[in-house]
């Protein structure tokens, strides 16, 4: 693992079999290799289809990966783990409190309110449940979302609602690594720049990011540093 890395991925590769097709495989990826460094903001690219979304479930432990490692710095003891040796518990102790995943889309929980979906990491983490509802709320506000809504489920909430409650879970927790799949998405122009100053926070404080972000605006304004995941097709290499 490169020094002072948190996270390093190493010639990793990816194919999907795909069993109720006659065990057509479909190769995605071969030879990714990168390193991820505390404050900055790496941009996965390249045009759709070609992995970005793939590339960053591998990290998070969503996909198994057929070659190479993702090694993760465990933040307390500096110990390196290989999370792509595919080791379920060490997939749920890194999520605890090393990597930290914004997904496109909320799983809507039925009955939960939005507020208490935000606090949940906090309180699972030992947080007392006052102040992280309090600090839930605070950043709820922060994207907008209209006080009578955080003590709703989200079900019925407009797509843009969501993905607010989304990233409102996603930040509220301070993970070293941040995953981030398109979180600006669905929506409109001011909650982008909210969510873009957001994401310069955390990079202020030394959280390192890797992201795929459809939306030009908010890509310039937060990349660092950006992969071309075309470098990485194991159908071009085919
Ligand atoms: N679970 C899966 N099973 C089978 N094929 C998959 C699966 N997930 C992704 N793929 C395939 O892998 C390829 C890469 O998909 P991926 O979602 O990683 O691309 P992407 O670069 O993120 O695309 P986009 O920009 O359109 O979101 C695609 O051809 C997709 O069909």
């Amino acid at each position: 693992m490169s020094e002072g890395a948190l996270l390093s991925v190493r010639d990793v590769a990816k194919s999907f079999v795909m069993h109720l097709r006659d065990g057509v495989v479909l190769p995605v990826v071969a030879n990714v290799r990168f390193d991820l460094f505390p404050g900055e903001c790496v941009v996965l690219g390249g045009p759709s289809g070609v992995g970005k979304s793939s590339i960053l479930r591998m990290v998070y432990g969503n996909y198994a990966i057929d070659e190479g490692s993702v090694l993760v710095r465990a933040p307390e003891s500096g110990e390196v783990r290989d999370l792509g040796a595919g080791d379920p518990r060490l997939v749920l102790a890194i999520r605890h409190n090393g990597i930290g995943y914004v997904s496109q889309f909320l799983r809507a929980v039925p009955r939960v309110s939005a507020v208490e979906i935000v606090a949940e990491p906090l309180v699972s983490r030992g947080i007392d449940r006052t102040e992280a509802t309090a600090r839930a709320r605070d950043m709820l506000s922060r994207l907008n979302l209209p006080e009578t809504l955080h003590g709703l489920p989200p079900a019925t909430f407009s797509g843009g609602e969501k993905q607010r409650v989304n990233i409102a879970r996603g930040f509220i927790t301070d993970h070293p690594v941040l995953l981030l799949d398109e979180p600006t998405a669905s929506l409109d122009a001011e909650n982008r720049d909210v969510v873009t100053a957001m994401i310069g926070e955390k990079l202020a404080r030394g959280t390192a990011i890797l992201g795929i972000f459809h939306d030009q605006p908010v890509r310039e304004a937060v990349a660092t540093r950006t992969i071309d995941v075309s470098a990485f097709s194991a159908r071009k290499a085919a």
